[in-house]
Parts: structure tokens; sequence; C-alpha cells
């Protein structure tokens, strides 16, 4: 399978949505080339101000390979915290309304659901940069309070994103290559499914959205279901 070049279906055609099982939705080629522009550019942003973007440092001491930049809620494995407090306690960056629309349009869209568009409100944003040999292990999504789906949008160079059932780590498993633009939700039935990425796929075609060669970006928007004073 290749990746579409964003550019080529006519607008007016809905993207075609991809069940992948029950409550995971793919959405190839979701994002145009200019709210792609506009993500990648907001990112670079983001990773310049505040706490910026860092390695997690893995309870055992290992460093994941992927850097994050965190809004609304700072993730440390594996809960959330208003502050950077596994480092320079900095404050994590406010998440932005106009992120929140998009995540209720993503969620509309794949569920083909408005109601559920409008009823989702993402609070936290783990925004993920892949290079060279990064990858992410097989996990659950699970320090948020609230059963509200995931959102992912991928940037840049595509991926193998790996995603199983709640219950089993080890698979069976659904491959899915995910390009540039491309909208993924997982929620209800697999909101607690395993997932992960094994590798990139760096020799694909990239569209000129302003990611440097090889490098994947990944948004995953959700809904902590925390307030504050109360973070676990
Ligand atoms: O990069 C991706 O596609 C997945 C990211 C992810 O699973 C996470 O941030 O928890
Ligand atoms: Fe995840």
């Amino acid at each position: 399978m290749t990746c579409d070049d964003g550019e080529t279906a006519l607008e007016l055609i809905p993207r075609q949505r991809r069940a992948v099982a029950p409550g995971v939705v793919h959405v190839p080629g979701w994002l145009g080339l200019p709210a792609q522009r506009m993500l990648v550019e907001a990112t670079r942003g983001w990773a310049r101000q505040g706490p910026g973007a860092r390695r997690a440092t893995l309870p055992g001491g290992a460093r994941m390979s992927v850097e994050t930049v965190c809004l609304g809620w700072h993730w440390i494995p594996y809960r959330y915290s208003r502050t950077r407090d596994d480092q320079d306690g900095s404050p994590v960056q406010p998440f932005p309304a106009w992120l929140a629309a998009i995540g209720a349009d993503a969620v509309a869209d794949a569920y083909d659901d408005p109601a559920a568009g409008a009823a989702y409100h993402p609070d936290v944003a783990l925004v993920n940069s892949y290079r060279g040999d990064a990858r992410l292990g097989m996990h659950q999504d699970r320090e948020e309070h609230a059963s509200d789906p995931v959102v992912s949008l991928s940037l840049g160079a595509a991926c193998v994103f790996r995603i199983g059932s709640p219950h089993h780590r080890r698979g069976p498993w659904h491959d899915i290559e995910l390009c540039s633009g491309d909208l993924l939700v997982f929620g209800r039935e697999h909101r607690l499914a395993y997932h992960g990425v094994p590798k990139l796929l760096p020799a694909r075609d990239v569209p000129p959205i302003g990611t440097e060669a090889g490098e994947r970006l990944n948004l995953t928007l959700r809904v902590s279901g925390l307030h504050d004073g109360n973070p676990r």
C-alpha cells in the first residue's frame, strides 16, 4: 500500500473510513496539506516553548526513543501532572481550543456520529516525534480517567502502527500503515487496546509539509478526566 498524496481526491468526496476493529477507525488522508503544514508549524512552536520536547525515562530507567511535547497535562510514565515534576518543575503548555475543535471533528468523522464529536472535549495532547530508529513499544493509554476515544494524527514519514486487543499485549494484532495526514481513532471496545509503533517506513513519499527527511510526528488527543488539584 502506498500513501495518498492528499491532493488527488476531490474534496467533495468524503475520505474513506476503514473500520479496523470495533471502535478503531482509520481515515487515510483525513488532513489536507494546509492543515498538515499548520500542525507541523504548531509542533515546532510547542517544542521551542516551555518545557519543550523530551525523552521520558521509564520506571526501569530506560529512556524512550520518541521525543514528546505535552499540552494541557504533562505525561510522565505513568501518570499526568500539571508540571514537569520529573525534571525542572516547569508548567505544561496550555491545550489550545482550536486543537480541541479538530479532535471533535475527527471523532464525528471517524465514527460518522456528529453527537459523539460534539461530546468530545480533549484537554491533553502528546506530540511525539520519531527519528531514525525511534519506535514505541506495545502499551495501553490508561493514565486517563475518562473513557473517551484517543484521536491520533500522523504527519511526515509513514510508519507501521500495531493495535491489538485490550486483553493481550502479544497479539493477535492489526498492522496499519499510517501516512502523513492520516487519522486514527481508537475508543469504545478498543479504548484500552494495546498498541505501538514497531517501525517507521522512511522510503515512502512524504508531502512537502515541513517535516525533515525521515521524521514522523504524531499527535494524540485525549480526555484526561482530571481536574486541577486532583492529579493522580
Ligand atoms: O505515534 C503513534 O502513532 C502512537 C502514539 C501513542 O501511542 C502514544 O503517544 O501513546
Ligand atoms: Fe499510546
